[in-house]
């Protein structure tokens, strides 16, 4: 039987361990997590993850704080406010809202953050410290997925895995986590020759390619997981709904287990973040951070099996 993995699940469970250590932090030490989240321009789609992230982050007992600046602002007071956040005690974690308008550089902004407040794990050096293996801020999408993969499959040692896209956000870090978790890791992309066979060796298969129902029920390996973190908007019989980068009908008939869109990756996004500043507040205060908080929120939907097989 397909299982459909539950995210929005997860990431509630998630977010309740989160409030419960938060409120810890609060009683024995009078802290309390703080997120800036600064938004250029007024996207309609954004303006709805910034409103989610503000409300998820005060159920968990973090304070956020949000800046919106005009689409034309120079480049020049972006850093300035960066620099400002940087330096502010209360804030414990910094977020820009990405894509920025094309008239600011992403790079730029993104390297301006303190790295120890670089929540989204899009700086250098935390995505150097990933690629070597030594602590580093996880960008949060990637991090819900790998949770969502060990939650389902207890062990991810040797197992094939595909990543379908190479973005800084999604696909390259993506990549590092499951080798860490010791996958054998394969990288595709638009240009990859022969993808659907590619696809059909994949044990985990993440799609992160933002191209609607790309991956089809012919493309998956019986039995595989599959991870869909395409949020693509799009317009059906004079309707908008949201589609993920996998045909979910008739990937579901061949798939072990798949995550759905909405209510797979994106819950888990905005809970990881949450979980980042948590992280990088104890860091910040040079307390120790609970890192079995994942483990305790989801444990293992199915206990590791030894086989010599796969
Ligand atoms: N610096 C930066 N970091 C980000 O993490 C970042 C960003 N910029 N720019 C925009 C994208 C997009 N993103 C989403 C997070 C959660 C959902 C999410 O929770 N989606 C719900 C449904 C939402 C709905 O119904 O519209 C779901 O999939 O179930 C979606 C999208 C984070 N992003």
């Amino acid at each position: 039987m397909t299982r459909i993995i539950d995210g929005k699940q997860q990431a509630n469970r998630l977010r309740e361990v989160i409030g419960q250590e938060t409120l810890g932090l609060q009683e024995r030490h009078g802290i309390r997590p703080g997120l800036a989240v600064v938004m250029v321009g007024n996207d309609p789609a954004s303006q709805v993850y910034v409103r989610n992230k503000a409300r998820q982050a005060g159920e968990a007992g973090i304070a956020s704080f949000e800046h919106r600046l005009e689409a034309n602002v120079s480049q020049q007071a972006l850093l300035a406010l960066i620099a400002t956040l940087n330096a502010d005690p209360a804030v414990h974690g910094i977020l820009v809202q990405l894509p920025l308008p094309a008239s600011l550089s992403e790079a730029a902004v993104i390297q301006a953050i303190a790295p120890d407040k670089d929540v989204d794990g899009f700086h250098p050096i935390n995505i150097g410290n990933l690629a070597t293996g030594a602590r580093a801020m996880v960008p949060c999408t990637p991090l819900g997925c790998l949770m969502l993969l060990r939650q389902q499959l207890g062990e991810l040692a040797g197992k094939r895995a595909l990543v379908l896209g190479r973005s800084n956000i999604v696909g390259k870090p993506m990549a590092n986590l499951l080798l860490r978790d010791s996958c054998t890791v394969t990288v595709a992309h638009s240009r990859t020759h022969g993808l659907a066979e590619e696809c059909r060796r994949a044990d985990i298969l993440v799609a992160a390619v933002g191209r609607p129902g790309l991956v089809t029920g012919d493309w998956i390996k019986p039995g595989a997981t599959i991870i869909d973190v395409g949020i693509n908007r799009i317009e059906e019989q004079g309707r908008s709904r949201l589609a993920g980068d996998v045909d979910f009908t008739s990937a579901s008939q061949v798939a072990g287990a798949i995550t759905p869109v909405p209510g797979g990756v994106g819950p888990m996004t905005i809970a990881c973040l949450l979980l980042n500043t948590l992280q990088a507040t104890c860091h910040q205060h040079r307390l120790p951070f609970a890192e079995d908080i994942p483990q305790r929120a989801l444990p293992t939907h199915r206990k590791p099996t030894r086989s010599v097989t796969s």
